[in-house]
């Protein structure tokens, strides 16, 4: 059984069709990045799979369960990590425990020894133990990020999306962080679908791609079948070859 399942999806808002008839699966374990411009639908697919938008039509299984029944199954980092600042990078991912948890105990904001436990070895996942008592305020992106990654592995999550977790962040500090969240998912057995912008650090850590541009999906493949002119019709809506201004355009992308 794939972990997950996205069958003839399309979300329409108003007269806007963000996504037209997607369908896919994804293996248990499986690093997919998604690839696509501005405005193509790449958040609004992983707000479907995370059970915060529900779709006009079609449907989506994670694991044998329909979306909406399995939120707390799905671990989310978003570009703007939404940090407490003024907490600490363990008070912080200790937070990933709430979504688990009852209400009365989220109300009080108890967590358990097993949720201190879990906190501590995530943020040693993501390279961050020693800085646990670190206010998250006074930390650099790259770090806030691990820690926005930490608080999803504290939800013990199947799956882990990410919506564009690295593009606020120089190249250095997007690779840490990329990796820090490539070996989490090793580790755990985590099946990831990560959207990003720079193409070099989407083939450097994915093992999948999923091309989306105006609402479909235009290229599902493997690095390998990833070349250049694949990324340019992805961004551009056609290859290097068509292009009528034959400029590296891939460049800006990349760069990006
Ligand atoms: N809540 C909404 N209401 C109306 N239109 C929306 C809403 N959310 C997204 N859209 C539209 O759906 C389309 C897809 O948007 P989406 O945010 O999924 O794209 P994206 O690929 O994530 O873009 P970006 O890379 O800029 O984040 C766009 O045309 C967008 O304007």
């Amino acid at each position: 059984m794939p972990a997950i399942s996205v069958n003839n999806v399309t979300k329409r808002y108003d007269d806007v069709v963000a996504l037209d008839d997607v369908s896919f699966d994804i293996p248990e374990g499986e690093f997919v990045v998604i690839l696509g411009p501005s405005g193509a639908g790449k958040s609004t697919l992983l707000r479907i799979l995370n059970g915060l938008t529900p779709p006009t039509d079609g449907n989506v299984y994670i694991g044998d369960e329909p979306i909406g029944s399995a939120r707390s199954e799905v671990g989310m980092v978003f570009q703007m990590h939404y940090l407490i600042e003024n907490m600490s990078a363990y008070r912080n991912a200790l937070t990933g425990a709430l979504s688990r948890a009852g209400l009365v105990r989220s109300l009080l904001t108890w967590y358990d020894g097993q949720d201190k436990r879990n906190a501590l070895e995530a943020l040693d996942t993501v390279g961050l133990l020693d800085f646990a008592e670190q206010r998250a305020g006074s930390m650099s992106g790259g770090q806030k990020q691990r820690v926005g990654i930490a608080r999803a592995l504290v939800q013990n999550p199947d799956l882990l999306l990410a919506d564009e977790p690295v593009s606020s962040l120089d190249p250095k500090a997007a690779r840490d962080v990329m990796s820090y969240m490539k070996e989490a998912a090793d580790e755990r057995g985590l099946t990831t679908l990560a959207s990003l912008h720079q193409v070099n650090i989407a083939r450097e850590f994915g093992e999948r791609f999923i091309g989306v541009r105006d609402g479909e999906v235009v290229f599902d493949g493997s690095r390998e079948d990833l070349t250049m002119e694949v990324v340019d019709e992805i961004y551009y809506g056609e290859s290097m070859d068509d292009a009528d201004d034959g400029e590296a355009r891939l460049g800006e992308v990349v760069d990006a």
